[in-house]
């Protein structure tokens, strides 16, 4: 039979922690420049710039129709979120900025719940 899930991070309750996880970035003062994709049309530069884009709407998609393995891949597509405000923004600027505290939130919060 299938091996059983060692570490909090593949067994069963993987889903609802993401959500949860989720839930809690969306309701963060910071969170407004993630909510929903980047308008390529109206940032010059931006789909080429960022070859994978990623928001917390598109997240919620994909975990609405069940597109993360486990707690692990949904870290993955945060995480790449936070990589892309990197990647397009200077660290002294308002979305830079909104995108290391961000970042920093989601860090603390998994590594606590997964305790
Ligand atoms: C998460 O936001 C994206 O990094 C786009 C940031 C951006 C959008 C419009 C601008 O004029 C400048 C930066």
């Amino acid at each position: 039979c299938a091996k059983k899930a060692k570490t909090a991070k593949d067994d069963k309750n993987g889903l609802p922690l993401c959500r949860m996880l989720l839930a809690e970035l969306e309701a963060h003062r910071d969170a407004w420049p993630f909510l929903t994709p980047v308008n390529h049309k109206a940032v010059p530069g931006y789909r080429k710039v960022i070859k994978k884009p990623m928001d917390f709407s598109t997240i919620k998609e994909k975990l609405a129709n069940n597109q993360y393995l486990n707690l692990e891949t949904f870290i993955i597509d945060v995480n790449l979120v936070f990589d892309n405000c990197e990647k397009f923004n200077e660290d002294d600027s308002e979305i830079g900025r909104a995108g290391h505290n961000m970042r920093r939130f989601f860090d603390k919060r998994w590594t606590e719940l997964l305790q």
